[in-house]
């Protein structure tokens, strides 16, 4: 079944990317389909304002719910009914923590909505009404400060469409990953591929062995190491069903 992105964003450019590369390709075969919208459309003074001095003071602009409601409600429209409640993701500094887990939920909904704020935010009552007609998702890429959710919507979007099925040509690529089940939620051991000698450098020798055993070996030890030195808080989650 076709997954469908919508985008709004004062730069609906930043999304131009997303029909490069794997994505793209998803696109062409008509797994995915991705529209960027510009809140702008949704305006109608000379201006074309989308913000205004926050209530209460304080530095910065905030975003006016006008814009967004009716953005929203165009998505709502263009829905074939009866729906499932489309999915709003919408990016924010306080927002719950994006992770895997998070991508992995968000991959099996039909319909992802993402609204990208600016300035110091979109006045919240636009949060208070789209909860009403959304399954809403106030989520943050990281603990670090951006300047508009743009940046945080595309990580996210490639995190969640590379685990819908079909996507990604390999599975397999999947399997072993950072922050999965499968590596038990530690780093990734180092690749390399030929030639074996580079720069004087050479390959880890168990690693042109051919011993399945002894590669799997040192692949979990060098997990360990990198994520000891790297992560330690993954291991901490070190559970007794886990070596
Ligand atoms: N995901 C994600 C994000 C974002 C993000 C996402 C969406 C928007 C929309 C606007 N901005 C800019 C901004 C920056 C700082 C603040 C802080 N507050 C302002 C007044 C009191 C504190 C508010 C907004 C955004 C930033 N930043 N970092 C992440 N991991």
């Amino acid at each position: 079944s076709v997954m469908r992105i919508d985008t709004i964003s004062i730069f609906p450019e930043y999304f131009a990317p997303l029909h490069l590369s794997l994505i793209g390709k998803a696109i062409d075969h008509g797994l995915l389909e991705v529209s960027s919208h510009d809140l702008r459309e949704f305006t109608h003074d000379r201006h074309r304002s989308v913000d205004d001095t926050p209530y209460g003071g304080g530095a910065g602009m905030v975003m006016k719910p006008e814009p967004w409601g009716e953005a929203l409600d165009s998505i709502l429209e263009q829905l074939p009914s009866p729906r499932r409640r489309p999915v709003l993701v919408v990016p924010t500094p306080s927002g719950r923590p994006f992770t895997q887990h998070a991508a992995a939920e968000l991959a099996g909904a039909e319909h992802l909505v993402f609204a990208c704020g600016r300035y110091e935010g979109i006045d919240h009552r636009v949060l208070d009404w789209a909860d009403e007609h959304f399954e809403l998702h106030e989520l943050s890429l990281g603990d670090y400060v951006l300047n508009g959710g743009e940046v945080a919507a595309l990580a996210m979007i490639e995190a969640i469409v590379r685990l819908v099925p079909g996507v990604i040509g390999n599975p397999d690529s999947l399997v072993e990953e950072s922050y999965s089940a499968s590596t038990r939620g530690m780093l990734e051991y180092p690749v390399y591929t030929k030639p074996s000698q580079w720069r004087g450098l050479e390959v880890p020798g168990v690693l042109l062995s051919g011993d399945h055993g002894a590669v799997d070996a040192w692949r979990a030890l060098r997990s360990r190491e990198i994520t000891a030195a790297r992560r330690p808080d993954l291991l901490d989650q070190e559970s007794p069903d886990r070596p």
